[in-house]
């Protein structure tokens, strides 16, 4: 295979949630390992700002794609909106951008890596003839139920929601013990013709065309899908969790003083809660969850966002101030790495729950969209690293059952066993030679090679 010696790769980011993060995360790993490759980064103005604040990469230039949002365009609170308008705006405005790169850095693209959500790659990188590499940021569980959704929708052609809703998906390789109601929305249930379940099942159906998938997880953590999914794709790579391999090994900034606090609590004693970088909690749970911590008498880490301080009980900041703390924002990876956390209360984020697995902390789950009611079972059932709140609703009484049985009791003990070891799997996966790292070559082969 001949090498490309000055390789210039396009690299389409998903503008939401924590998505462009890990790709980023992964492309500075490539840039580090291709030093004559140039990177041009896709991304909305927004999402590039926050990636690229405080650094400077020198191979790894930022072009802003637009939102697709109208001029003055007013958020009246719908969260999908903004990303409904961002689709309809694609594959156009990414397209726009290439040239303009391309025109500016004097290279043609010979690679384009993407956000797999972005499906429309595949037909420029044809055009192109180069190579396309999509990244799901999510888990295994979530990508191989994408992968079968129309087998699924086969499968239960014929019954009615409620009559297959606790159907187990016997038929899909490492699924078993997951039934029909605990698929993320849009494959079986929803609106099946809206904008974002239409753009993940043109995604399951161009994944198997894309010269090979990489997914931020590791083999051995779920080997039964690993080796399912190896036989649906050219090439299936494994290449985290993202989260240990971060090229950029500076420590987040604490700005809240959250890791001195953590500091003087006492050993696996603190519940850490957070809902990660979208998500707002309704205010009748979040009063919910702020009376079982006050109840409880548990010391608590509260990462909150947006308005929900002002739902908080009234005098609830000043009366638990000895016990908790409140903040805007933490530095999730090291509060979970520290020794004082005990218990992480989440909305389960795969970001969140790989962070989780590093650090040994088990989880309480509270799911809202997406891939989290899906990786709450796979928490709770099948790896045993988590309980899910009743009904996926916090309710004050049921908030302390679970705080206590993983804090204090037995139960917790034997989580934190599981997860010492996923989380030796997952060092040795990224260690020399681990399933990881190997992956991680055939990828930097991939993008470095000519057509
Ligand atoms: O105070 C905070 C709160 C969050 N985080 C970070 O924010 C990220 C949150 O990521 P994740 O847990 O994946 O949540 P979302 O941002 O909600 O991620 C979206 O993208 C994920 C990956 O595809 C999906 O699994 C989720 O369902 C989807 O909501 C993590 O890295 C956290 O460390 C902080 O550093 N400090």
């Amino acid at each position: 295979m001949a090498i490309m010696e000055c390789g210039h790769i396009a690299v389409f980011a998903f503008p939401f949630g924590t998505h462009a993060a890990p790709l980023f995360n992964l492309v500075q790993r490539l840039a580090m390992a291709s030093p004559n490759t140039i990177f041009s980064f896709f991304s909305t103005r927004q999402s590039n700002k926050s990636i690229f604040s405080d650094q400077k990469h020198e191979m790894i230039k930022p072009f802003d794609v637009e939102d697709g949002l109208p001029e003055n365009y007013v958020f009246k609170g719908n969260p999908q909106e903004p990303v409904e308008l961002f689709i309809r705006a694609t594959p156009h405005n990414f397209k726009r951008s290439l040239q303009v790169a391309v025109d500016e850095r004097k290279r043609e693209i010979s690679c384009i890596i993407s956000d797999a959500f972005l499906w429309f790659c595949q037909e420029i990188a044809a055009e192109m003839c180069v190579p396309w590499i999509p990244l799901w940021t999510g888990g295994p569980f979530s990508l191989t139920s994408h992968i079968y959704t129309d087998i699924i929708r086969e499968t239960f052609a014929d019954k009615r929601p409620e009559d297959c809703e606790k159907e187990p998906l016997e038929f899909i390789s490492g699924m078993s013990q997951i039934s029909a109601k605990d698929l993320p929305e849009g494959i079986l249930f929803g609106n099946l013709e809206t904008e974002f379940p239409l753009l993940l099942h043109s995604m399951a159906r161009t994944l198997p065309k894309a010269t090979a998938v990489a997914i931020n997880s590791f083999e051995e953590i779920e080997e039964t899908i690993a080796k399912d999914l190896k036989t649906k794709f050219n090439k299936f790579l494994n290449v985290g969790p993202l989260t240990l391999t971060s090229s950029t090994d500076e420590p987040a900034s604490d700005d809240n003083g959250c890791l001195s606090w953590l500091s003087n609590q006492k050993p696996a004693s603190v519940a850490y809660i957070s809902f990660g970088s979208i998500i707002t909690p309704p205010p009748k749970e979040v009063v919910a969850l702020a009376e079982a911590l006050e109840k409880s008498g548990f010391p608590f880490l509260w990462s909150v966002r947006g308005n929900t301080k002002d739902f908080l009980p009234e005098g609830f900041l000043e009366r638990t101030a000895d016990k908790g703390k409140v903040v805007p924002w933490a530095p999730q990876k090291g509060v979970l790495a520290h020794k004082s956390v005990g218990v992480f209360v989440t909305h389960c984020g795969w970001n969140s729950i790989c962070e989780s697995i590093v650090g040994g902390v088990p989880m309480i789950c509270r799911p809202f969209f997406g891939d989290q009611k899906l990786n709450t079972k796979v928490l709770e059932d099948v790896w045993g690293i988590g309980l899910g709140v009743k009904d996926c609703v916090i309710a004050e009484d049921n908030m302390i059952s679970v705080l206590e049985r993983i804090i204090l009791q037995e139960e917790g003990k034997k989580m934190r066993e599981k997860l010492r070891n996923f989380k030796g799997l997952a060092e040795t996966a990224v260690g020399p030679n681990g399933s990881s790292t190997e992956n991680f070559k055939t990828l930097v082969e991939i993008v470095t090679a000519t057509k």
